[in-house]
């Protein structure tokens, strides 16, 4: 079989998702997701200009060895737009063998280890009030596990609280919009609404919480202590961690659990946090950290050091990217979690798929493949619109983390 044709098509149902559609002289395509979200048309460039052009003629079943030309022959590696072109190609070719072989892609990976995959959603709201009304929705429609973050008084907005409950989009404006932090009123709130939701929820839905890279060490080591008596799954993203080192002085002081490696895109970005055994969670995912060639390898590296897989699966990562991701959590025996922000409607209807939800866990299809296409005729009536996440400023104009 040889690669005969690459093609990437840009949607916009009411967000931008890049998708790589490798095709082959047996007929069979593949189809990868290669959004990255606000920065999508450096992905488009990388694929049209230097990817695309090596592929024409390979085999697309030496996944493996492609992987390691488009890393190694690049010569400049890693990155977030190289990994996510890289991402793109291995997540086709992975399709392209299970169909091929007539199989789920699970099946390639080692089989079924489980039989559904625990999922997070997001409950948000302005207030304490307002957010546990969420949560309370969330349980009713079967969620084990939620995500809750809650607007902080004297805080115009933050992260993570939506205007629309069930599709929260951040990037949501053609120039970034200006957002104000303040970590004092933050970290003096958080815990009131984790003492709410034990009061009035108990503890058998799993709680978890996203600090969005915006404290110091120092600050999340409180906040992780403020928070153990509330038992949550997880405290993800609380220092931005360029500096890895950091995560020591988080885990001198506290027993909450940690995670972390949303943006990561190289193993290389896990190792130390991984085999100093200073998280308990690690966030890469498919699209973002080189598809799932090098997310296995980072499972596998996990897994000596008990840390579990919790891949990020906000909106900004397609359909494509999470049935793929559902494939990776029904085969990876360190399976924690998977983040599950439900796609809309109209994202749902270009990217047909075979996944579905029930009873807080999301079901893996048995379509050949990773069981979701792209309907191109649909896709082309949604052009690209330029899109820009937000960004952050302290109250007194301080340029800070978003
Ligand atoms: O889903 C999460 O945990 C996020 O932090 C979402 C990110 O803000 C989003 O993916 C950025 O594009
Ligand atoms: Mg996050």
């Amino acid at each position: 079989m040889q690669i005969i044709s690459g093609k990437v098509i840009v949607t916009c149902p009411g967000r931008n998702f890049v998708t790589l559609k490798l095709e082959t002289d047996e007929g069979i395509y593949g189809i990868g997701d290669a959004t990255l979200n606000g920065r999508e048309q450096a992905v488009v460039a990388y694929l049209q200009e230097h990817v695309i052009p090596c592929l024409t003629g390979r085999d697309p079943h030496q996944v493996e060895d492609t992987w390691q030309y488009l890393y190694r022959g690049a010569y400049w590696r890693r990155g977030p737009v190289t990994m996510c072109a890289i991402a793109a190609v291995d997540t086709a070719l992975w399709d392209i063998k299970a169909k091929a072989a007539g199989l789920p892609l699970y099946q390639l990976l080692g089989g079924r280890s489980r039989q559904a995959v625990l999922v997070y959603g997001h409950a948000n709201g302005r207030d304490i009030d307002e957010t546990a009304e969420q949560v309370g929705k969330y349980i009713d429609m079967g969620y084990r596990a939620i995500r809750a973050q809650c607007g902080v008084p004297g805080l115009a907005s933050t992260y993570g609280v939506a205007a629309d409950k069930l599709f929260y989009e951040p990037a949501d404006a053609d120039l970034p919009t200006e957002n104000t932090w303040s970590t004092e009123k933050y970290l003096l709130h958080v815990p009131q609404l984790f003492e709410r939701l034990r009061n009035e929820f108990g503890f058998g839905p799993h709680l978890l919480h996203d600090a969005h890279h915006r404290l110091t060490p120092i600050e999340a080591a409180r906040l992780g202590r403020d928070l153990e008596p509330y038992r949550l799954f997880w405290l993800e993203d609380s220092v931005a961690c360029e500096n890895q080192q950091s995560f020591r002085l988080i885990r001198q002081h506290t027993t909450t659990p940690l995670a972390v490696g949303e943006v990561f895109n190289s193993i290389y970005d896990c190792q130390q946090l991984i085999a100093e055994q200073l998280i308990d969670y690690i966030r890469t995912s498919v699209v973002h950290a080189g598809g799932i060639t090098q997310l296995r390898r980072i499972a596998s590296l996990a897994e000596l050091y008990h840390v579990r897989t919790g891949c990020h699966g906000a909106t900004d990562l397609s359909p494509v990217c999470m049935g793929v991701a559902l494939h990776f959590d029904t085969w990876v025996p360190n399976f924690g979690i998977q983040e599950y922000m439900r796609h809309s409607e109209a994202t749902d209807e270009v990217f047909p798929h075979d996944y579905h939800f029930a009873d807080g866990y999301l079901h893996t299809g048995e379509t050949p493949g990773h069981g979701v296409d792209i309907d191109e005729a649909l896709a082309a009536k949604y052009p690209y619109q330029r899109a820009f996440l937000p960004v952050n400023r302290l109250e007194d104009g301080t340029m800070f983390n978003w």
